[in-house]
């Protein structure tokens, strides 16, 4: 870990300005408290309080006095008071994919992440539940929570608690208020370099620890939360990672005060993310091994301890993660987008994605759902390769370095997951070889985005897809990206210090070293201006 260390840290060329962007929240519509179903022959929903009784749409909200909890009250305690627990959801665990005839199933409250065949698990949702209620019902309720801090609603994945974990109890929620990230217009990015009108990014790095990975991370410590609780076997929880797992999973482990375990590759991920689990204070390993040889451990070393396995084997994880989806819609207006580009590694997330489209359209809150593009690193590319062979034969291979080291994986353990979303979207899988990727970054970046490497692959496939035709000039098209730029400095600054072997990194931007006088400065400006100066014919 050391030597990791001395080596991200060695002094840069030249050192760069860089801001956090600020955190933004989707516009939400005027609220009204009402939780009703349009449809009012239908069973009166679920209300945040049942001591109130529910206005109707007319009513003007509270005043902001009235509405305010007493002063030594916080939002748990105010959420425990006025939140009477009755569950009308539920949910289980069921093999993926299962025979129609199958009947086996755990409860979440089992620590099980395999069906008895040694498949994959999947959460099934009481679907005739969900149903007693309509799209109408269902959006509208989504609506009226967003923007609040109303426990636990406030957070964009437990502002869907119904279709996440709809049997927790409130207070055993560990939230950071994820989700609801930023749905940026990529409006000069589209129309520069690609033609396109209707370009969009689901900023989805924008949020606690800088990647996707909280909104996973905040269900299954939950869970963790409560099996604890009820004194199950938990001692503390464990992931093998490329770095940004491990900083979600600590930060919500530190939170809840649960111990957290993480199995590092050695010298394979960033520094920012490698003292995220530091600071939060995870046991951190550093192994001398890939990501798939962590992943493989971590599974032996779970079966064996009382530790419990976060990565997206388990799939609790996907239940959170598939809110990004859920979320692309409701900042839509529930329109639904032609494409959806999202990285792919371990490839939890591509069919969490299509999850959480596919339950929108089963209940009735859209009618379709987007065609779907996961994109693999060249180095990283078993998903692809195997789209290519026409989905005859699936191959693990020796993931080699990259760029997009979060997504340097070889053996991704959602493989199946990950077919069953493509194939039932229509959707398809590209690639990006180094220079494409760092490239897409580059660009991206220079109209305003920070991006990670890992959207410069899902960028690239975008590039591929306009370029073939595929996708067309005004298709509605959204790029998901999974991590803040801000944890991939290193290879922005090598990128545009021009020092990556074998590449020309045509994008550098390198800063000019001038001499400290006036006169310098000037000649160095004067032409720079001309430069940029508007011509005039
Ligand atoms: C930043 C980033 N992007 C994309 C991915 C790919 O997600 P998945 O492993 O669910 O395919 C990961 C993790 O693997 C990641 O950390
Ligand atoms: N990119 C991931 C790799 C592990 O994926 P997971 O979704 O299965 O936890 C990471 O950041 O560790």
């Amino acid at each position: 870990m050391s030597s990791s260390t001395t080596t991200l840290f060695q002094s840069s060329p030249f050192s760069l300005n860089t801001k956090t962007k600020p955190y933004s929240l989707p516009k939400s519509k005027p609220t009204n408290f009402t939780l009703k179903s349009q449809s009012q022959s239908q069973p009166q929903p679920l209300t945040h309080n049942n001591n109130t009784p529910t206005p109707s749409p007319a009513t003007p909200p509270p005043s902001s006095s009235k509405h305010r909890r007493p002063a030594d009250e916080n939002i748990r305690d105010e959420a425990r008071r006025i939140n009477v627990s009755q569950h009308l959801f539920s949910a289980k665990y069921v093999p993926f994919n299962a025979d129609p005839s199958s009947t086996e199933s755990y409860s979440l409250d089992e620590i099980v992440y395999r069906s008895q065949s040694g498949g994959l698990l999947d959460v099934q949702h009481d679907l005739d539940a969900l149903k007693k209620f309509d799209g109408a019902y269902w959006r509208n309720l989504f609506d009226s929570r967003v923007g609040k801090t109303t426990w636990p609603y406030g957070s964009g994945v437990w502002s869907k608690k119904e279709w996440v974990l709809p049997e927790i109890d409130d207070d055993d929620i560990v939230s950071a208020f994820e989700g609801n990230s930023n749905l940026f217009w990529a409006e000069r990015f589209g129309k520069q370099f690609l033609g396109m009108n209707d370009l969009w990014v689901k900023n989805c790095g924008t949020s606690h620890t800088g990647s996707f990975k909280d909104l996973g991370m905040t269900v299954l410590v939950s869970q963790v939360n409560r099996l604890r609780k009820m004194n199950r076997p938990v001692v503390g929880v464990g992931c093998a990672s490329t770095g940004d797992t491990s900083a979600a999973l600590s930060a919500y482990c530190a939170s809840a005060g649960i111990p957290s375990i993480v199995f590092l590759p050695a010298n394979r991920i960033s520094i920012a993310q490698l003292v995220q689990p530091i600071a939060n204070g995870a046991f951190v390993l550093s192994i001398d091994t890939d990501f798939d040889g962590c992943m493989q451990l971590i599974r032996e070393v779970t079966a064996e301890l009382p530790i419990y396995l976060a990565n997206s084997l388990n799939s609790l994880r996907l239940e959170g993660q598939k809110t990004a989806a859920i979320e692309i819609l409701q900042q839509f207006d529930w329109q639904v987008p032609d494409w959806v580009i999202v990285p792919g590694g371990n490839l939890g997330n591509i069919y969490a994605f299509y999850k959480g489209f596919q339950m929108c359209k089963e209940l009735g809150l859209v009618d379709r759902i987007p065609r779907l593009v996961c994109a693999q690193a060249a180095n990283a590319n078993p998903l692809y390769l195997y789209f290519k062979s026409g989905w005859k034969e699936f191959k693990a291979v020796r993931a080699q370095t990259t760029f997009a080291s979060a997504i340097q994986i070889g053996d991704p353990v959602s493989i199946d997951r990950a077919v069953h979303a493509l194939k039932n979207c229509n959707g398809i899988v590209e690639e990006a070889t180094e220079e494409e990727l760092m490239d897409a970054m580059a660009q991206a970046d220079s109209t305003g985005m920070f991006t990670c490497p890992h959207t410069g692959v899902a960028l690239t496939a975008l590039f591929k897809l306009r370029n073939s035709g595929v996708i067309k000039p005004t298709d509605r098209t959204v790029v998901v990206s999974t991590a803040h730029g801000l944890k991939f400095t290193q290879s922005k600054i090598d990128y545009h210090s021009k020092n990556i072997k074998d590449l020309a990194c045509q994008f550098a931007n390198p800063p000019m070293q001038v001499k400290a006088d006036f006169g310098s400065v000037m000649d160095v400006l004067s032409k720079y201006l001309q430069s940029k100066a508007p011509k005039y014919h």
